[in-house]
């Protein structure tokens, strides 16, 4: 992994007396995929609106490629490729022609478009509607196929830095999976790549490095083996309550296991615990369920889901 391409300082954004973006600071080296997580308004897309130099910063410092993003947007600009949360408007436009002009407008020349074009057609498996008009009206293509339309555009021609907000909605498993693949080559590829996802799962297969945001500020970073802890063979037990329930982890000590970490969302229980207590936490939860003090349980390896979770969730979201 090479030389910072972004360098986010202290950056402050305010909307009158709300504060999007606290005092964050972030870095995405050339070669490496930076997941930027958070739930719904926690402050992402003004983030990236910032680094492409759509928003001015209250204070704090934005490097892109080293230029002074602040100061000067526009040197900033050529060197990121933005995938908008916004749909891109493609109508009037095949997707190959979309993508040849996104490639031919980054300097590439004709030849080198159509090439890249139809790769990322093949990578993205879209060579269906390769050649089929958007229409105004929203048909033609489906907003999948737009998206990842829009996807490709970002990823035609080399730039320093690619960012992409939420690039997977309305994209189908089987090909969110190719997408996931495509954002890892753009990294493999030398490009420093920031991603914008709710997408915790699937995202934690492709990120080097993870930032979560909550109510605008960083309230983790990492990458993900760093973010789960030490405890690579942590297990997650998940308890579902019975409507009104009482909550038989609370407080976890009532529990006969030790529990690292405790989430609750809804009538959902989000246990983390040592692999070496699977036996233990069975043997619990079976009881639990024999007794019908819950519903049901689940038991599987821990994911970075728990931990966002953890971070991001507060004690009256959780019990909502
Ligand atoms: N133009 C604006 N005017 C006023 N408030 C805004 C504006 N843009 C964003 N905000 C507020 O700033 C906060 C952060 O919004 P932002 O869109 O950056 O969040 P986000 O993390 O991208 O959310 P989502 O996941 O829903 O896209 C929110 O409280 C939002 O209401």
């Amino acid at each position: 992994m090479g030389d910072a391409v972004l360098e986010v300082e202290d950056l402050t954004r305010r909307f009158g007396s709300a504060v999007a973006n606290e005092r964050v600071s972030l870095r995405v080296r050339a070669g490496e995929v930076v997941g930027l997580l958070g739930h719904n308004g926690a402050g992402k897309t003004t983030l990236v609106s910032q680094v492409v130099g759509l928003l001015r910063p209250d204070s704090g410092a934005i490097r892109v490629a080293g230029a002074d993003a602040v100061a000067d947007p526009a040197t900033a600009r050529r060197c990121v490729a933005l995938q908008a949360q916004a749909q891109a408007p493609l109508d009037g436009l095949t997707p190959r022609a979309a993508i040849e002009i996104a490639g031919r407008l980054r300097g590439m020349s004709g030849a080198d478009a159509r090439a890249a074009a139809r790769a990322l057609a093949d990578e993205l498996d879209i060579r269906d509607w390769f050649d089929r008009r958007a229409t105004p009206d929203g048909g033609g293509l489906s907003g999948g196929v737009r998206r990842l339309t829009a996807f490709a555009m970002a990823a035609v021609a080399p730039v320093p830095l690619v960012v992409l907000d939420e690039p997977t909605n309305d994209v189908d498993a089987a090909r969110r999976r190719r997408l996931w693949e495509t954002v890892r080559r753009l990294g493999d590829d030398g490009a420093g790549v920031l991603l914008v996802t709710h997408n915790v799962v699937e995202a934690e297969r492709v990120v080097d490095e993870l930032v979560v945001l909550d109510r605008g500020k960083v309230v983790a970073s990492g990458s993900p083996g760093q973010l789960r802890g030490t405890g690579d063979h942590d297990l997650r037990l998940e308890l579902s309550l019975h409507p009104d329930g009482a909550d038989p982890s609370d407080p976890p000590t009532d529990a006969p296991i030790p529990i690292t970490r405790r989430v609750r969302a809804g009538r959902r229980v989000l246990l983390t615990l040592a692999a070496a207590d699977a036996a233990a936490a069975v043997a619990w939860a079976t009881a639990l369920r024999s007794g019908e003090r819950i519903e049901g349980y689940a038991l599987a390896p821990a994911t970075l889901e728990d931990v966002y979770l953890a971070a991001t969730t507060t004690e009256e979201t959780a019990n909502a």
